[in-house]
């Protein structure tokens, strides 16, 4: 069992079989005894293992608990193993998913039962990273309206069993947990915040606790270029809407099971959050895709047609595609120059990303910051690259905003917590040459190896709509009316120009402003999960590393 020392080893009764268990501090391992072999002319032991940090609970077994299941070994177990204690602990399955796997060792002893009881969960109470106290929101509208009841049957038996206590509040209304986060929760209580529901849901305990933080250090959210606190506390979802990027794009699976368990063995997923801001307004927070154009116009849409259900976002598609609309305005953007990676360079972020692992110090940003400010004191924008132009879409992915319909994403190597944002830009083009771009998000071609596609990595961005740039300060002040907003073209009109300004889309909510500035806060929360596994990392556990065994002489 690699070089660790072994904390206990023994020779135990699972199943039918006789089994020679170990626990070191990072493994519990367990492979048929030889003398089972013999005996059952097996021929080669299987062995398992478990890491300690993958295991979510070790409790005494009832007798009424494996008496069924281990009818045909009772006998035997009765006469020599009486006493039994079970594992329960992650286990991989397909596509990202986990379940919980129990397994029981019967004991010769009660003693021998006890010690491995004890000495198990005194490693698992060295594991400082797991959650013991939880508040819960469920959105009990949220999707399919099965938010209460997946948490009820799915959820709460494995924290029970993984002994989390929560505090539950089923919300009332909408924007019920974020006012409840900002101003009343008692936050010092518990270990992490948990959102059962869809995206808006979580975005809502995203704004809640992030809004909170700031009051509590005196900041000023409404300052564009104010350094925000990080969230002390990590953010668990479990997925109950008809929208779940989120959880998604950080587990890999939409399974309110995995997520559960991710939350139990208390992954950390650092996330950059992208503040938005209108003059010297906070207007969201944003931590997938900021669309303006293209993606404003057909969230804009497809929110006049909920009725429609999912339906909404392929009639809406088609009818913003065939609108075929550009908009004319100002770009400016800080570009990352200092990060490993580039959006065409097609690493993925992926768990454990050597990318996100290298973000530049807060001493940097704050040097770059401070720098920055110096500059536009004088009048001088160093750093800054403008781009003025005619636009079709204009997107920041701060992750790559993979989902069925679009399995890289809108930038697949967008990276979940490096400190910055994909900004693409569409500029205007054939619909024939847009459909064209659209249609590489479904296959393996590059969707920015276009002559009017461009693709930079960026810290910060600004855009002004061009119609702006012409009304006066007062006019900038009001929040333009959703009316106004409305790109479609009337059957009168040709398709081929739009005057007016389209909407910005932050995550799937619509801004009240065009004209924004956006800064990306690095690593501004924390999720229970850990990104998305590489496949081997999937077959770890499936694989019995040869290297656990020989087993040395057991002790027990
Ligand atoms: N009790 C409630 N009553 C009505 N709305 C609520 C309630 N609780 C939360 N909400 C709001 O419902 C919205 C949608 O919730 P959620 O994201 O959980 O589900 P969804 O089905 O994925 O939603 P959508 O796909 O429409 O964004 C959220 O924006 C949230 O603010």
């Amino acid at each position: 069992m690699d070089k660790q020392a072994k904390l206990l080893s023994s020779k135990l009764l699972q199943k039918h079989r006789l089994v020679e268990v170990v626990l070191n501090r990072s493994v519990l391992a367990w492979e048929e005894a030889e003398e089972g072999r013999k005996r059952s002319n097996s021929g080669a032991a299987h062995s398992h293992t478990v890491q300690v940090c993958e295991i979510v609970a070790v409790r005494k077994t009832e007798d009424e608990d494996d008496a069924q299941k281990t009818r045909k070994s009772r006998k035997e177990a009765d006469q020599l193993h009486p006493y039994a204690f079970t594992v329960s602990y992650v286990r991989r399955t397909r596509q990202h998913q986990w379940r919980c796997a129990d397994v029981t060792f019967h004991c010769p002893s009660q003693e021998l039962c006890e010690q491995w009881i004890r000495v198990t969960n005194e490693q698992l109470s060295l594991l400082t990273d797991r959650p013991k106290s939880l508040l819960v929101y469920i959105n009990p509208y949220g999707g399919k309206r099965r938010g209460k009841r997946i948490y009820e049957q799915k959820v709460a038996p494995v924290f029970r069993r993984a002994g989390i206590s929560a505090d539950v509040i089923v919300t009332e209304r909408a924007n019920h947990a974020r006012d409840h986060l900002k101003t009343e929760a008692n936050l010092d209580k518990y270990d992490g915040v948990v959102c059962v529901g869809g995206d808006g849901m979580f975005s809502e305990i995203l704004h809640g606790l992030a809004s909170r933080t700031q009051t509590d250090h005196g900041v000023d959210q409404n300052q564009p270029d104010a350094e925000l606190v990080p969230c002390s506390l990590r953010i668990g979802i479990i997925p109950a809407g008809s929208t779940d990027c989120i959880c998604f794009a950080t587990v890999g699976t939409n399974d309110p099971v995995t997520s559960a368990l991710h939350i139990i063995v208390g992954d950390s997923q650092p996330m950059d959050v992208c503040s938005v801001h209108h003059n010297d307004s906070f207007l969201r927070f944003s931590v997938s895709l900021l669309g303006y154009g293209f993606y404003g116009d057909l969230l804009t849409d497809s929110e006049r047609k909920r009725w429609l259900g999912p339906a909404r976002y392929d009639l809406s598609g088609v009818k913003t595609f065939l609108s075929h609309n550009y908009y004319e305005g100002t770009v400016s953007f800080l570009p990352a120059e200092d990060n490993l990676g580039s959006p065409r360079d097609k690493l993925q972020c992926r768990s454990g990303c050597r990318i996100c692992q290298h973000k530049p110090s807060s001493n940097d940003q704050h040097g770059e910051m401070s720098d920055e400010k110096e500059k536009s004191a004088k009048g001088c924008s160093s750093g800054w690259t403008t781009i003025h132009g005619k636009f079709i879409a204009i997107n920041a992915a701060s992750m790559s905003c993979a989902c069925p319909r679009s399995p890289k994403g809108l930038s697949p190597s967008a990276h979940l917590a490096d400190g910055t944002t994909d900004l693409i830009l569409v500029r205007k083009c054939s619909r024939l040459d847009f459909f064209k771009h659209l249609l590489r998000h479904t296959n393996k071609d590059d969707q920015f190896d276009h002559s009017f596609v461009e693709v930079h990595r960026v810290r910060k961005f600004r855009f002004q709509p061009r119609h702006h740039e012409l009304l006066s300060l007062e006019d900038l002040s009001e929040p333009v009316q959703k009316k106004a907003f409305s790109p479609i073209c009337s059957a009168q009109t040709t398709c081929s120009y739009s005057a007016a300004h389209s909407s910005w889309t932050c995550d799937g909510e619509i801004l009240p402003h065009a004209a924004i500035q956006v800064s990306v806060q690095c690593q501004l929360i924390r999720l229970f999960a850990r990104g998305i596994e590489e496949q081997q990392q999937q077959q770890f556990v499936f694989e019995d590393p040869c290297t656990l065994w020989p087993l040395e002489q057991s002790t027990n």
